[in-house]
C-alpha cells in the first residue's frame, strides 16, 4: 500500500473481566501480571493496554493461542465487549465512548462480522438470512432481496436464496455468513475464526475466495486466527498476541524473517519459508542496461566476470541478459548486444513467492524480477533463494 490511511486507531486498550477492575487496573500499572492479578483480585486481564492501527483496505490478522485475547480485542472494536479504558478510533470516532444507540447504527453501518459458527437464523431461507440486516436498518423489501441475491452471487450461492439453510453444506453457510457482512456495505469486516469449522480443503478454498473478494472490495478485514499457515497466507499484516499483549506486529515476511522474539520464532519453525517470503523482498541488485543507450564503464568495472545484468527497453521491459565478458566484448568489439545477450531467461514477478522462483534457476541463469506492468525491478541469485529458504543459524 502506497499511503496507507488509518481505519481503526486503537490507543492503550484495556480490558479486564471481573468484579474488580479499579483493583486490577491497579495492580496491572504498578507492573502487575495476568497471573499475578487474577491471583490478588479473581479478575482476567484480557486485553493489557494494546496500541496499533488498522489501514484501510487492510487485511490485518490478530493471531495466538487459546485464550491470548483476539476474540476480546476484536469484539471491543464493535463493542460486542465493553473496553475498561482506553480508545478504538473508527475514521476517527472513539467507539469505545459512544453511546448504545450510536453504536447500534455503527454496527449496521459500519461493522459487520461473520462468526465461526456462521450465526445463521435456521428457520429464514438462505436470501431472508442474507437480507436480514438490511431489513433492520428499514431497506424496503424489493430493494434489500435484490441487494441479498446479488451478494449470494458474489460469493457463488446465487442460486440458493430459497433454500434453508440446513440444506447447504458447512462451506457454503459460510459463504452466506459473509454474504450477509458484505451486503450491509460496511467498510469494516471483523471474521472471528471464520473458517475454523470447516474441512481444511473447504477451509483453504474459502482463504482463497476471501482473497478473491478482497481484491474487488478492498474492505478493511479484521480477521481472527489462531494458525499461523491461514495467518501468513491472508494477512497484510498480523498481529500476534499473547496473554492480552501484542508481541509483534508485521507482514508476513517480516515475522519470518525479522521475529521479534523466541516466541515468534517458534510459532514460525513449523511454517513453509517458501511460500510465504516474496521474490521482490529479497532482490540483490538493481542495475540494468537500457538498449541503445552507451555502457558505462564504471558499471562494467563493478560487475564479477561470471555477473548477469539485465538489458531492458525503453518501457524497462527486460528483453535480455548479459554477463560480464560477454558484455566487456561488445564494448571493446563495438558489436550488437541483441546479437550475444540471452533472450531465453526467467523472469518472475515481484509478489510471487520463493515457491515458485525456485525451479527457474534450472536454466542457469539468475533470475529477473518485474513489477506487475512487467517492468524491471532486479535480480534473484540462487544463493539468496537458499539463504532465505533455510537461513543459516547464526
Ligand atoms: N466473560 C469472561 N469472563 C472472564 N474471563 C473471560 C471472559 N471472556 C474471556 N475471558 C478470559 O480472557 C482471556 C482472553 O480470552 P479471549 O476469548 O479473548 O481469547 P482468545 O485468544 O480469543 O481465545 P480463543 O481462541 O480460545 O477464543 C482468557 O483468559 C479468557 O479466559
Amino acid at each position: 500500500m502506497n499511503n496507507p490511511k488509518p481505519k481503526i486507531v486503537i490507543e492503550n486498550l484495556i480490558k479486564i473481566y471481573g468484579d474488580k477492575p479499579h483493583a486490577a487496573l491497579k495492580l496491572f500499572n504498578s507492573g502487575g501480571t495476568r497471573d499475578s492479578i487474577l491471583k490478588a483480585t479473581g479478575n482476567v486481564l484480557g486485553i493489557a493496554d494494546v496500541s496499533f492501527k488498522i489501514n484501510e483496505g487492510e487485511l490485518f490478522v490478530v493471531m495466538g493461542l487459546s485464550g491470548s485475547g483476539k476474540s476480546t480485542l476484536v469484539r471491543c472494536i464493535n463493542r460486542l465487549i465493553n473496553p475498561t479504558s482506553g480508545h478504538i478510533y473508527i475514521d476517527g470516532e472513539d467507539v469505545a465512548h459512544v453511546d448504545e444507540k450510536r453504536m447500534r447504527e455503527i454496527r449496521l453501518s459500519k461493522v459487520s462480522m461473520v462468526f465461526q459458527r456462521f450465526g445463521l437464523f435456521p428457520h429464514k431461507t438462505v436470501a431472508e438470512n442474507v437480507e436480514y440486516g438490511l431489513k433492520v436498518k428499514g431497506m424496503d423489501a424489493e430493494e434489500r432481496r435484490q441487494k441479498a441475491l446479488e451478494n449470494l452471487k458474489s460469493v457463488g450461492l446465487g442460486q440458493w436464496g430459497d433454500y434453508l439453510p440446513s440444506s447447504l453444506s458447512g462451506g457454503m453457510q459460510q459463504r452466506v455468513g459473509l454474504a450477509r457482512a458484505l451486503a450491509t456495505d460496511a467498510d469494516i469486516l471483523l471474521m472471528d475464526e471464520a473458517f475454523s469449522a470447516l474441512d481444511p480443503l473447504i477451509r483453504r478454498e474459502m482463504q482463497d475466495e476471501l482473497l478473491r473478494l478482497q481484491k474487488e472490495l478492498h474492505k478493511t478485514i479484521v480477521f481472527i486466527s489462531h494458525d499461523i499457515q491461514e495467518a501468513l497466507k491472508i494477512g497484510d499484516r498480523i498481529a500476534v498476541m499473547k496473554d492480552g499483549a501484542i508481541v509483534q506486529i508485521g507482514t508476513p515476511e517480516e515475522l519470518i524473517t525479522q521475529p521479534a522474539d523466541d516466541y515468534i520464532r517458534s510459532f514460525m519453525e513449523e511454517v513453509n519459508r517458501a511460500q510465504v517470503i516474496k521474490t521482490g523482498s529479497i532482490i540483490r541488485h538493481t542495475t540494468f542496461l537500457v538498449l541503445g543507450e552507451d555502457i558505462p564503464s564504471e558499471k562494467l568495472k563493478k560487475m564479477s566476470a561470471e555477473e548477469y545484468i539485465c538489458v531492458v527497453d525503453s518501457d524497462r521491459q527486460p528483453i535480455g541478459m548479459v554477463n560480464q565478458e560477454t558484455l566487456a566484448s561488445v564494448v571493446q568489439e563495438q558489436s550488437d548486444i541483441t546479437a550475444v545477450m540471452e533472450t531465453d531467461f526467467p523472469q518472475v514477478e515481484a509478489n510471487s513467492n520463493l515457491e515458485t522462483t525456485f525451479p527457474l534457476y534450472q536454466q542457469g541463469l539468475p533470475i529477473t524480477v518485474v513489477d506487475e506492468e512487467g517492468k524491471f525491478q532486479g535480480i534473484v541469485e540462487i544463493a539468496d533463494v537458499l539463504e532465505n529458504i533455510s537461513p543459516s543459524d547464526n
